[in-house]
């Protein structure tokens, strides 16, 4: 049940969406209460040198949820709020996202609570190599695979590579995706979640019968996700009518132009400057603007029961994770928004990272082209047997999304012998 109805506690919505998916399956108690439940959680307390010479103490957190059929895999966040209980339900969505794209790696996440914003590189790199240390012995490419989320990148990837490798005494690429090109990266990991936001998308317009061409988008963050589906979605015919950061965001009705937008970004950190051709929008006001399609793309519970009804789009695209609150998907469902789940619409990030980790260890390359290929075809041969579950048993494609990843999970554990 839910109480609060925002992002206080990502947690629960997890729990909670467990436990609307399972109504519709069969499957045993005990399963169900083995899926709540974490494998490990890990804290650790970080002593960083900062800049002025002084010591502070960060926490960080890695949470391994579910490691039946592989690594655990998820990206590690640096925000000011991250804490336990989100870093659990990240880890939780890991595990059915690698398992809606049928990719043999289990749930983790991992998240430390600093805000990078406030730091310097040099602090973020101190940062980064005590926390590696920290998970040392529970990260690995047999083991444990971080990979980026907010606020962390190749750069970042690149040091957690290099402390390991030291701790090793041994070059280990596979221990991180999302790394520079230059130690072992993937070709199109950078742009994977963004484009398996729009290509997802397109799946959803391809079933409501709507025609790409000129449909509008409103974004909301400009990060590695956002920042990449606004310009694939742009590529692709659509009509980007707004985009956000932290600290707001443009909106023109008539259509931005993306790439001037996202430059701005880049050089300012901001996507907004004067002479631009756009007003400036809240990220509250962007949810509600009118548009087709909405692409949360930032963190977790802005779409609430308190502004879900207010919500235009007739298409969510989640690039985020855990954008919508469980009584904001009833409130969607019902006045026929179609929503295409987290655990679906950015899975090309895992997806590309899993192609990263095959390379790393056969020692190849793959061309773009190649990675391009694959994970279109995975992308849309998940959301068809999605999409065949939300008919076949008259569900929104989230819970069919989490009906068929928890469901190959289960089996799994059942397999291993995990019996009642
Ligand atoms: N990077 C990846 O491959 C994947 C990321 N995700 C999810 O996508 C979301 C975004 O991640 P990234 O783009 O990687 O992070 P990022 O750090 O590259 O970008 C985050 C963006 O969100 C904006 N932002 C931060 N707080 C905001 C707020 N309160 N309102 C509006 N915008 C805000 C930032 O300004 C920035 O533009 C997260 O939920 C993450 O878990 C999901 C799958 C894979
Ligand atoms: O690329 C990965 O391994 C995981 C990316 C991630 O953290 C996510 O999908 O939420």
């Amino acid at each position: 049940m839910e109480t609060k109805d925002s992002a206080a506690n990502a947690y629960a919505m997890a729990i909670e969406q467990i436990e609307s998916a399972v109504k519709y399956m069969e499957i045993e108690t005990c399963f169900v209460d083995r899926l709540k439940t974490t494998d490990r959680e890990v804290t650790v307390h970080l002593p960083v040198k900062m800049d002025d010479g002084t010591y502070r103490i960060f926490t960080g957190y890695r949470v391994q949820h579910c490691g039946v059929y592989g690594p655990y895999k998820g990206g590690i966040r640096y925000h000011p709020d991250t804490d336990l209980d989100e870093v659990r339900a990240l880890a939780m969505w890991m595990t059915w996202k690698s398992a809606v794209v049928n990719i043999p790696f289990g749930g983790a996440k991992g998240g430390v609570n600093c805000n990078p914003k406030e730091m310097s590189s040099r602090e973020i790199e101190n940062l980064t190599r005590r926390f590696t240390w920290g998970l040392s012995n529970i990260i690995g490419p047999e083991r444990d695979i971080p990979a980026p989320d907010v606020y962390t990148n190749p750069q970042v990837m690149a040091w957690i590579m290099d402390t390991y490798s030291i701790l090793r005494g041994y070059a280990v690429p596979g221990v991180v995706t999302g790394k520079p090109l230059e130690l072992g990266g993937s070709l199109g990991r950078h742009e994977a979640t963004g484009k398996g936001v729009v290509i997802t998308a397109l799946q959803a317009c391809h079933q409501l019968g709507l025609d790409p061409k000129g449909l509008t988008v409103a974004v909301q963050g400009a990060g590695n996700v956002g920042g990449v589906a606004a310009a694939a979605f742009s590529k692709a015919g659509f009509k980007v009518v707004a985009i956000s950061d932290s600290k707001g965001g443009i909106h023109n009705p008539k259509g931005l132009d993306v790439n001037a937008v996202l430059a701005c970004k880049n050089q300012y950190s901001c996507v907004i400057k004067p002479g631009m051709k756009g007003d400036s929008v809240t990220n509250s006001e962007l949810l509600e603007l009118k548009c087709d399609i909405l692409a949360p793309c930032a963190l977790e519970g802005v779409i609430t029961k308190k502004n879900a009804a207010k919500v235009k789009a007739r298409i969510i695209a989640e690039g985020a994770n855990g954008p919508t609150t469980p009584n904001a998907d009833k409130i969607l469902h019902d006045k026929g928004a179609f929503v295409v789940p987290d655990i679906l619409a950015n899975a090309g990030g895992v997806t590309v990272s899993y192609f990263e980790w095959v390379q790393n260890l056969q020692n190849l390359l793959w061309d773009e082209e190649e990675i391009g290929r694959r994970l279109e075809k995975r992308l849309c041969s998940s959301f068809e047997e999605v999409h065949g579950i939300a008919m076949e048993k008259k569900v929104d494609m989230r819970t069919a999304a989490l009906i068929l990843g928890i469901g190959r999970v289960a089996r799994a554990l059942k397999l291993r012998g995990f019996y009642p």
